[in-house]
């Protein structure tokens, strides 16, 4: 199996052309599960298929290194970009990529050369509060915020749908061990029966946030588009910050701007990192444990 290992501020996912090459025997959550792993697979954040839609130009799935199927990635989006256009599959800048969440429209900034490193899309309007998503908890607080029990803590955080769900909770400073101790339990918290991504933000100014996150199915991940856009929309919704905000991620960079018609736009990079063929079935499939 052909695959293109591509990355966007270190979120990095496994990317398979349907235009380009057959699935082995194997069901995608497994796939996606064999991949990401580093010592048994390739390594990588999960696997994202770029494939023919009968709605867009492109369709794109997107797999978690569990296996677990999300609805939108924006930092896949960006790379899947990319990818169809230096591919040739289509032929225009901006066009439209369907994902499980429904239709975006992307845009690439070609360089002189033809080839593409910064990509702009536009994710949509985002849906708050306990509405948004399956909540199962009774804690809400105004339209958009709920409190989680944690542990012996209550944490209060902002639900944000953007295609997929995140919990985002403003901090003093982003604490790396802080992320890795409560960001797991706010992942699976029994309030959020499908699971949720985990967002820890603090106010640099009114054009800078810090960002880290827990990734529903992937854990700790160096940057997460989706959530890069939830955060900004929440904060913008409470008034913290304004519409055009640099978010600094583990990985780097994110320019986020809530345009007047409330769609978040999203402009960072995308980079090819190698291309090869997949040894399949000589590995075993494996589960990676988060
Ligand atoms: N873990 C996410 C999918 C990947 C999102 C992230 N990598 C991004 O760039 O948006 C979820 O289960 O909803």
């Amino acid at each position: 199996m052909k695959f293109t290992k591509m990355q966007a501020l270190g979120n990095n996912y496994i990317y398979v052309s349907l235009y380009e090459t057959t699935l082995p025997e194997v069901s995608l959550p497994e796939l996606s599960r064999l991949v990401s792993d580093v010592r048994r697979g390739i390594g990588s954040d999960g696997l994202i298929t770029i494939e023919e839609s009968r709605q867009a130009d492109v369709r794109m799935r997107i797999f978690n290194a569990d296996g677990s199927e999300a609805e939108s990635c924006g930092n896949g989006l960006r790379c899947v970009a990319k990818y169809v256009y230096e591919h040739r599959l289509v032929n225009t800048s901006v066009f439209s990529i369907e994902t499980k969440a429904g239709v975006v429209e992307a845009q690439v900034h070609v360089r002189p050369d033809g080839s593409v490193k910064q990509v702009t899309i536009d994710m949509g309007e985002p849906r708050f509060g306990a509405g948004s998503i399956r909540y199962a908890g009774n804690s809400v607080i105004g339209d958009e915020d709920v409190v989680l029990e944690v542990g012996t803590d209550q944490l209060q955080g902002t639900i944000v749908n953007v295609g997929n769900p995140h919990f985002v909770t403003m901090v003093d400073r982003v604490d790396d061990n802080y992320v890795q101790a409560v960001g797991p339990l706010v992942e699976s918290h029994k309030d959020f029966p499908e699971r949720i991504n985990a967002e820890f933000v603090s106010v640099v100014n009114r054009n800078e946030i810090d960002f880290r996150v827990y990734e529903r199915g992937s854990g700790i991940t160096f940057a997460c588009g989706t959530g890069a856009c939830a955060s900004v929309a929440a904060l913008v919704r409470k008034n913290l910050v304004d519409e055009r905000v640099t978010v600094h991620l583990l990985g780097g960079d994110l320019e986020i701007e809530i345009r007047d018609d409330g769609h978040v736009l999203m402009t960072g990079e995308a980079v090819t990192v190698a291309e090869g063929t997949f040894a399949w079935p000589s590995a075993e499939p494996v589960f990676t444990a988060l």
